[in-house]
């Protein structure tokens, strides 16, 4: 196993600031149930690199963590002195820094092209957070899931190979992976189905994608990620449970 602590303690305010990363391997800091963080997450588990996890409160940052990311988001990547932020930065780094093991394709004509389908299904994410309100609320369910649908029409459609990236998972897959990932958390507390028949391809995506070994040994059971969903929905996000 190249990646450790996971699921290690949430740092804090007052909690000191961990020495640096031993000489060629990567630390990322990160939150358990952040899908931006996850992708850098994801990335490192593919890249088989050696990695060191470190989770970080962020309605309670430790004072050091400013210095690591300037807004103190997460995730940020540490590795031989230096620091990487960004989730749509830190795979692009990766690639670059470990080319023997692509996953953005170095053509420029299909960089492109698949920078571009990530951008075209950016469509799930306002539409994943939007359904948060629904679990609290549910007066504007049919808005919510109307926006759902239209997202997940145009995913289905945009599904042209057994992965987004190809006849392999890639670069889109993981990137947007983290996203769907949750819109499935988050349908059996606000009570719509996904994956769903009417979605058959991103349906069969979905399960062949969570069951990669490089994504399934880094990403949290559906019962944590229900809880935390949860919690964040009551407005007190429990990083720990
Ligand atoms: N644009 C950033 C977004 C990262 C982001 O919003 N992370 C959230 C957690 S999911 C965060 O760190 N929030 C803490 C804060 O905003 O203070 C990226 O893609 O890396």
């Amino acid at each position: 196993m190249t990646i450790t602590g996971v699921n290690s303690n949430v740092l804090k305010k007052g909690d000191p600031e961990p020495s640096a990363p031993a000489a060629g391997t990567y630390r990322l800091y990160n939150m358990r149930f952040c899908p931006w963080a996850e992708r850098a997450l994801i990335y490192l588990s593919a890249k088989g690199v050696p990695t060191e996890v470190v989770n970080i409160h962020l309605m309670e940052k430790p004072e050091w963590y400013f210095k690591k990311h300037y807004q103190g988001k997460v995730p940020a990547l540490e590795h031989d002195g230096r620091i990487v932020i960004e989730s749509g930065v830190i795979p692009e780094y990766l690639d670059d820094l470990l080319p023997e093991n692509r996953f953005l394709l170095s053509d420029p004509y299909e960089k492109a092209q698949q920078k571009l389908l990530l951008e075209r299904l950016s469509v799930v994410v306002p539409a994943f957070y939007g359904l948060f309100s629904l679990i609290k609320d549910a007066s504007a369910k049919e808005e919510k899931l109307g926006n759902l649908k239209k997202a997940l029409d145009e995913a289905e459609q945009l599904l042209q190979h057994e992965f987004f990236s190809g006849s392999k998972a890639g670069y889109v897959d993981f990137l947007i992976f983290p996203f769907f990932e949750r819109i499935w958390w988050v349908s059996d507390i606000a009570g719509f189905a996904f994956p769903s028949p009417d979605h058959p391809k991103v349906a069969k995506w979905f399960k062949a994608t969570s069951e990669l070994p490089e994504i399934a040994r880094v990403i949290q059971p559906l019962e944590k990620g229900h809880l935390f969903i949860k919690s964040y929905a009551d407005g007190k996000p429990d990083y720990d449970v």
